[in-house]
Formats: structure tokens, C-alpha cells, sequence
């Protein structure tokens, strides 16, 4: 599975799908399950600092080409470095499969010999090269300096390292909400879980539908157009219907379009359990046109998931340089077909959860100096507690090194962007 990540892109949640997953994975218990999942991210999350501290220990580097040895190794690095398992089952583990794999049978002692030595210098290594490199792609470290400078750009690198907490949006009463379920409200109104270990569904509330499971930066964009009453809104990327929810709940007579008919009934099944509706419409939004304009549209749209890499660390090798300015292009696209979407006057809020500014700030950039729209400027004064998320321009600019850690709540949230565009012609 690991392979299937790094060298063939392959999304981890997909693999890890309980129904249509990996068959060796779905044959597991769900505590051998949840041990790969353990694995498996934290392998992702560390890959390139294991491949610094395995490299360092091998006289020659690897030969050319065996990928497969590579991630033997690193998997069993994972569990020796950074997970609560002995060292020699996973030394022995990692021994049997290279002896059993036709590509690393000829490599069983050096598997051998390299992690029996990394158990014994762990502690030195983690302190010097384990810490030294950052934790993630050179490519992706580079973007993130030269985006957000080295010093943000090495606290986002950090963050990325930590487990997202579970925020929830509530339809009232965050604090009742918060001392309820052991949770602390957030500036933007979510309440954020204390380490949590379980099933959210058997929380106090998920029945009744009284909140849903959202990161607190995933909330802004919608929390953007204020209330809806009498409005007609469209959400133009809607699915899993996070969002949707938002726009119901401030009033919003909302159509929900998204071009995933499977991803659409998971938006429709999320609704019937908060007990809101909406007009869900499978298309391409691309091609949708309306004899009716909307006064407003959530245009929350497809990017490089950059911003959610806490918890899904696939993201760092499934996406590259060119998805991004793939993503980029088809962000303003879609943005500008938005745009005709909504009366002149109307409201579009474009958002996305990538820290990379060529799928944000760039593409909102380009569209306010076409002319089409213009920006309406967010204020801090409106954000008490997020004023580091207001950038100059008026716009949300959020990072995994913002909100900071406070008793037994963990800080950060995730990268996201947003931008509230008003349409001018
Ligand atoms: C980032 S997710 C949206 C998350 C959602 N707004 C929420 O808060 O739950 C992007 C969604 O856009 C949809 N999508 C991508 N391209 C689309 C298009 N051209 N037309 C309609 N939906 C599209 C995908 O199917 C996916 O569900």
C-alpha cells in the first residue's frame, strides 16, 4: 500500500475503504486495521526523514530500482522510530517479507542487519538527522518557503507532523455543546474535541443531528455570507455537504450541485441526519447554466488538498508540482463561470483547502483584475482570535501552525483560502 501511494499515486483513503478497499486490508480485524492505518500514516508522514536516517546507515546506497526494499525498510522503520511496537516483531516482520518478496529475497540480511542497527541508534538518529530535515518533499518544502517564508514555512512543516483534532459546527449553542462533550470553542464558532478516542457516532448530539464534524477552517467559507434568509444560494462543489449545511442553516433556500452522483448521496444522507434540506443536482458546474440567477454562490473548489495533509499525509506524494497548476487553471474556470451564476451585485465566496497561493490568492487575483468582480475586504475586527488569518487584502488565509495548542486541545487548523467576491457586471 505504500508503494501504491508513493509510486503509483494511489489515494490512501480509497485503499482504505471499508467496502471497496484494498482486499487484504478489508480482511484484517479492525484492530489489525487500524494498526495499518497507524503504519501507514505514520510512515507517510515521516517518509522523508526515515529515508535520511535508513540512508545513513547503509554503506552503499540502495541499487537503482528497488523500490521494493525501500519500503520494506521504511515501514518497518515507522514502527521502530515513531510507533509504541517492539522493535525486533517489527524487525522479524520486515525480515520474513523481504525473504518471501522474489525482489528482496537477496537483500533478507542487509533488511536485517540496517534495522536491528536502527533500533540500537534510534535515539541519536532521531536527535540529529530525524530532526534536523524537514519532514516533508523537498518540492513541497520549497513551495511552502517561498510562499510563506522559511521560518512559517518550517512551523507549517511541524504542524503537518500532529494528528488533526475533531472540530464540530454546531447548529447553536457552541459552549452547552463544548461542556458537554469535553470540548473548547474555537474564534470561529466550532467546537474543538479534546484528544479523542472512539466513534463519533456514539457522541451525544450526532443522533439528534445538532452538529456535524468539520475542521474550524473548513467552516469559514461559509460562515463568510453572513445570514441567508430569502436567499437563493447555490454550492457549487457541494459534496460531502459540510458547507451545505452552513448555508441551510443561516436560511439559505440552497440548490446543492455536485458532478459525483456517489459523493452526492453521502451529501444528501449528511442532510437527512442534521434534518435539513436542500435541491441536490448531479453536473458539471462548469457546463451549468440557470434561467434564474442566484444571489449568491459557494464556489468551494477542487485543489491540491494541501491544507489537509494532518490527516491525509498521501497527499505529499500523490500530488505534485504539474497537479497544481492543472488545479490552478480549472479553479479560475470554474471561478469565472461562478461568476455568471449569481445576479450582478451577488455574492461568490471561493474557497479551498490548499496552502499553495496559485490555487488561492493567484486565481482570485486574476479574476478581480479582469474586471468581473471585486473583492469584498474581510475584517479582523469581525474574527476576534483570527486575526492572523486575515491577510492584507481581506481575505482568509489559514495554516496548520495557526490556533496554538492550549491544555488538552491541540492547536492548528487547516490550510484553507477564501475570498468573498462581489459580482460587478
Ligand atoms: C473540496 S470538495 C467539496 C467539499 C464540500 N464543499 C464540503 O464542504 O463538504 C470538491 C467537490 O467538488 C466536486 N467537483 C469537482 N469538479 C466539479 C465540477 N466540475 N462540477 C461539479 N462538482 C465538481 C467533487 O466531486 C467534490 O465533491
Amino acid at each position: 500500500m505504500l508503494a501504491a501511494v508513493v509510486d503509483r499515486k494511489t489515494s490512501l483513503d480509497g485503499m482504505l475503504d471499508a467496502t471497496n478497499g484494498n482486499p487484504a486490508y478489508r480482511a484484517l480485524n479492525e484492530a489489525d486495521r487500524a494498526l495499518v492505518r497507524a503504519i501507514l500514516n505514520s510512515a507517510l508522514r515521516q517518509l522523508p526523514r526515515i529515508q535520511a536516517m535508513v540512508g545513513s546507515l547503509l554503506e552503499t546506497p540502495l541499487p537503482e530500482g528497488a523500490r521494493t526494499l525501500e519500503h520494506v525498510l521504511a515501514i518497518a522503520a515507522a514502527q521502530i522510530l515513531y510507533l509504541d511496537i517492539p522493535d525486533h516483531s517489527a524487525v522479524d516482520l520486515a525480515v520474513e517479507q523481504a525473504r518471501t518478496d522474489p525482489r528482496t529475497k537477496r537483500f533478507a540480511n542487509l533488511v536485517n542487519a540496517v534495522l536491528r542497527r536502527l533500533s540500537r541508534e534510534k535515539h541519536d538518529l532521531l536527535a540529529t538527522v530525524g530532526s534536523t530535515i524537514p519532514a516533508i518533499p523537498a518540492w513541497f518544502h520549497e513551495r511552502l518557503v517561498a510562499t510563506y517564508g522559511k521560518d512559517h514555512a518550517n512551523e507549517i512543516a511541524e504542524a503537518l507532523l500532529t494528528p488533526a483534532a475533531i472540530d464540530l459546527t454546531v447548529k447553536s449553542d457552541a459552549e452547552g455543546w463544548a461542556s458537554r462533550l469535553n470540548g473548547r470553542v474555537l474564534p470561529t464558532g466550532s467546537v474543538r474535541l479534546a484528544s479523542f478516542v472512539g466513534s463519533v457516532p456514539s457522541l451525544s448530539g450526532f443522533e439528534d443531528g445538532e452538529w456535524w464534524v468539520q475542521d474550524a477552517a473548513a467552516s469559514l467559507p461559509a460562515r463568510l455570507f453572513g445570514p441567508l434568509a430569502g436567499k437563493r444560494v447555490i454550492d457549487l462543489c457541494a459534496a460531502p455537504g459540510g458547507k451545505t449545511a452552513q448555508l441551510v442553516l443561516a436560511g439559505g433556500e440552497v440548490t446543492a450541485l455536485d458532478q459525483s452522483r456517489s459523493r452526492l448521496k453521502r451529501l444528501e444522507r449528511n442532510l437527512a441526519r442534521l434534518g435539513f434540506s436542500a435541491d441536490a443536482l448531479e453536473a458539471d458546474m462548469g457546463k451549468f447554466t440557470t434561467g434564474e440567477l442566484f444571489d449568491a454562490a459557494l464556489l468551494d473548489a477542487p485543489c491540491s488538498s494541501t491544507g489537509t495533509i494532518r490527516r491525509h499525509p498521501d497527499v505529499l506524494w500523490t500530488k505534485g508540482p504539474e497537479d497544481i497548476a492543472k488545479l490552478a487553471a480549472l479553479q479560475e474556470r470554474l471561478l469565472r463561470h461562478a461568476l455568471t451564476l449569481v445576479k450582478p451585485g451577488g455574492i461568490v465566496v471561493f474557497s479551498n483547502c490548499s496552502l499553495d497561493w496559485s490555487e488561492g490568492e493567484d486565481v482570485a487575483k486574476s479574476v478581480v483584475d479582469s474586471g468581473l468582480c471585486e473583492r469584498i475586504a474581510i475584517q479582523e475586527s469581525d474574527w476576534p482570535g483570527l486575526e492572523e488569518a486575515v491577510t492584507p487584502l481581506g481575505e482568509f488565509r489559514t495554516t496548520p501552525a495557526m490556533i496554538a495548542p492550549e491544555g488538552e486541545f491541540s492547536g492548528g487548523l487547516d490550510g484553507f483560502y477564501a475570498v468573498v467576491l462581489r459580482r460587478t457586471v
